[in-house]
């Protein structure tokens, strides 16, 4: 799988789709990788060129010392699309990836045309809520995170599931200091000024049982944005891609169409 070396570290990215196709970026959720959206790739059209990768401190890509700053994962986002010589793409972020998306649309429009904030947030939590976070991170085991994270993120599910198993996994091999440092990222991050000016389509896609970005809030952030559209999943938490991603990738991609971004 390729990199691109910045300035400061090696990003890990994938491609699938043809190289003159129209581009959908896909950034992912703090403690996750790029193949949280695995089940959402193998269902979207394949004219669409889908570009993922891995945030700093997350999956292959390079993990710096904690703690990170939201601005440098928007140059991190910002930099992979220069590399590509991508522009007009539709950017896709979940959570902590819809941080990044309006911190990138708000820097770069030109590389951004489209945007989709899945489960986020203008603002995601308060800072009180990252400080105590953060402290449990660097004082408890690592599974103790990776267990609440799991009970926040699939509520009232059976955590034994394959697809919750296939997280997991994913989640334990996450390193401390990626998980942490963008902790300190968004615990620092109120985007709902800068998102509040933006002008280009948007959709917003909350989930029923989503208790860290719950619908109003993901309706209110998406509305900042005049002429915004919103999709509710139902029978989805937090990560709404791993819970449906069939309902998910229909909503992309109908949005996509309707905005003229694709065929
Ligand atoms: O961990 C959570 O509850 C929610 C979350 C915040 C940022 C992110 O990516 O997930």
């Amino acid at each position: 799988m390729p990199h691109v070396f910045l300035p400061d570290l090696r990003l890990h990215y994938s491609e699938q789709g043809p190289k003159d196709g129209p581009v959908l970026v896909l950034a992912h959720a703090l403690g996750a990788d790029l193949s949280i959206w695995d089940a959402v790739c193998a269902r979207l059209p394949a004219n669409l060129r889908v570009i993922r990768y891995d945030h700093r401190g997350h999956g292959a890509s390079d993990v710096p010392k904690a703690p990170y700053a939201m601005g440098a994962m928007i140059r991190d986002a910002e930099g992979l699309l220069d590399h590509l010589k991508v522009k007009d793409a539709a950017f896709c972020g979940l959570s902590v990836g819809g941080l990044v998306a309006q911190g990138l649309a708000v820097k770069r429009l030109d590389l951004i045309r489209t945007l989709i904030l899945s489960n986020t947030a203008a603002r995601i939590g308060h800072e009180s809520l990252w400080e105590k976070r953060i402290a449990a991170a660097e004082s408890s085991s690592k599974a103790a995170l990776v267990q609440e994270t799991l009970e926040r993120w699939f509520p009232r599910q059976d955590l034994s599931q394959p697809r919750i198993q296939t997280v997991k996994a994913v989640l334990d091999r996450t390193a401390l200091d990626g998980w942490i440092g963008t902790m300190h990222a968004i615990k620092g991050t109120d985007f709902y000024t800068p998102t509040s000016g933006l002008r280009l389509s948007t959709l917003g896609i909350a989930s029923s049982d989503d208790a860290s970005t719950p619908p109003d809030l993901v309706r209110e952030t998406a509305a900042l944005v005049p002429g915004s559209q919103f999709h509710l999943i139902r029978r989805a938490g937090h990560l709404s891609c791993v819970d449906q991603p069939e309902e998910f990738a229909t909503t992309v991609t109908d949005f996509l169409r309707s905005t003229g971004h694709m065929s």
